[in-house]
């Protein structure tokens, strides 16, 4: 369970798929890109953008994080453009306990899996990302949160049950 936040702007999303991008050009030129979806689609549409690749395809993988309904991860959408992933780049948000990752690799186990963030036990699973993050911290990206309206100090401490 996390224990503490990590907030990401969309000015630090598009500032961290920019540097990836970078990364990624002397690595490239790529046939195509696989955003791993949902979370992939917006870091790869930038990174698509960056590196002047029109093909883009998909894969879309569920979890199932709850302990009761312990299931395998299953690919409910493959990337049948990417073949076994020659050429191509893999594109996801983040990767944590690295499940979905390895389950992207598997199926296209040519392919370079690049992501903009990675905490510990994902790590071996990406060949290229941008910023590491705690085991405990969980990624709060810019399409999970909006801006709230905080009261002043000042009126929080007059008025404590409000
Ligand atoms: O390394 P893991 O423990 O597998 O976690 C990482 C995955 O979890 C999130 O996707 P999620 O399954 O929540 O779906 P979404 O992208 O559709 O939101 C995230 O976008 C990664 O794809
Ligand atoms: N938004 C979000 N989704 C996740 N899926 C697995 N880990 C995370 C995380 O830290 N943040
Ligand atoms: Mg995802």
């Amino acid at each position: 369970m996390a224990t503490n936040y990590a907030t990401v702007t969309w000015d630090q999303l598009h500032r961290d798929a920019r540097l990836l991008a970078e990364s990624l050009m002397p690595r490239g030129p790529f046939k195509g890109i696989v955003a791993v979806t949902r979370g992939g689609l917006i870091p790869a549409a930038i990174i698509a953008r960056e590196l002047d690749c029109r093909l883009i395809e998909s894969i879309s993988v569920v979890t199932y994080h709850n302990e009761e309904e312990k299931s395998e991860p299953t690919i409910i959408k493959d990337a049948e453009a990417a073949g076994d992933g020659t050429g191509f780049l893999i594109i996801d948000d983040l990767v944590d306990s690295g499940i979905t990752a390895q389950v992207v690799r598997k199926r296209l186990p040519k392919a370079l899996f690049a992501c903009l963030y990675a905490k510990p036990s994902g790590k071996p699973f990406a060949d290229l990302f941008v910023v590491e993050v705690p085991q405990d911290t969980w990624v709060l990206f810019p399409w999970d949160t909006a801006p709230l309206f905080v009261p002043p100090l000042a009126r929080k401490s007059t008025l404590p049950t409000e």
